[in-house]
């Protein structure tokens, strides 16, 4: 019989392993994500980020290991339960804007409400503000096409938070962008996730992004060599194994 996971983490993962066709991608990996934290999971490629993301996201099964979300159980659950608890309850961004080519911005960013029950006045007026948000108001009634890599990315990441998922998982977010996208993207995707108390699960190999994070976790080779205990805001926390520290703030 196994422990129950602690009742203020909205996600719990104890020795998750995980393959991809035989290639080990994570070596027996425990975490836990707070409700509202920003948690940065860094790593060089390869380091199993990705793998991480889909596991603690009900996208892939586990070979190995307990993952819960909100204290029930993920790891136990049919394919069909991990799709239902994927679309009620998590938002995702990926390094590619994943938009369906015939709808407009505003009606890619519209869709998940939609598919929720929302009613369409409240939809395209959520989509529309989100839209304006990230700076692409004026890209509303084009198509994905239209418009320019950055620009489909902020509509993703406007897609993504929209509905207000209880958690963002956001997998190498910025990739397409430059620099000050990149921190423009961070900045909205933090914010968003403060002010409506979502929780936020960040892959990435940028080290810059870190500073956007309440807490940094660090992958090498599957498996976490950096603290996953929370960092107290505005502290520094020393590094596991003499790995580099990570400062922990909230703006
Ligand atoms: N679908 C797959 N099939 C086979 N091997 C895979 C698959 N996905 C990941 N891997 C392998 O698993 C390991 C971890 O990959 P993963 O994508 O999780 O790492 P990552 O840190 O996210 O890398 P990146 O920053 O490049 O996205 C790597 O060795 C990778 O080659």
């Amino acid at each position: 019989m196994s422990a129950a996971p602690p009742d203020n983490d909205v996600l719990w993962a104890r020795g998750i392993v995980k393959s991809h066709d035989g290639t080990p991608a994570l070596r027996g990996i425990s975490i836990g994500v707070r409700e509202g934290e920003v948690l940065a999971v860094t790593g060089p490629r390869g380091s199993g980020k990705s793998t991480l993301l889909g596991c603690l996201s009900a996208q892939l099964p586990v070979d190995e290991g307990e993952v819960w979300f909100n204290s029930a159980p993920v790891h136990t659950l049919a394919r069909a339960g991990r799709e239902r608890l994927r679309r009620d309850r998590f938002g995702f961004v990926g390094s590619e804007p994943h938009l369906v080519p015939e709808l407009t911005a505003r009606e890619n960013v519209a869709l998940p409400l939609l598919l929720a029950g929302a009613g369409n006045k409240a939809a395209y007026t959520a989509a529309d503000e989100w839209l304006e948000r990230l700076d692409v108001g004026d890209c509303a009634r084009l198509r994905p096409e239209r418009l320019v890599q950055s620009r489909r990315q902020r509509v993703a990441v406007a897609r993504a938070l929209a509905p207000l998922p209880p958690v963002v998982f956001a997998d190498d977010p910025t990739a397409p962008l430059h620099r000050e996208a990149a921190d423009q993207v961070m900045r909205i995707l933090t914010s968003a996730a403060r002010s409506h108390q979502l929780t936020l699960v960040l892959a990435t190999h940028d080290a810059e992004l870190v500073r956007f994070a309440d807490r940094a976790v660090a992958l090498v080779d599957g498996r976490l060599t950096a603290p996953v205990a929370p960092v107290p805001r505005g502290t520094t926390a020393p590094g596991a194994n003499g790995a580099p520290a990570v400062t922990a703030t909230r703006r």
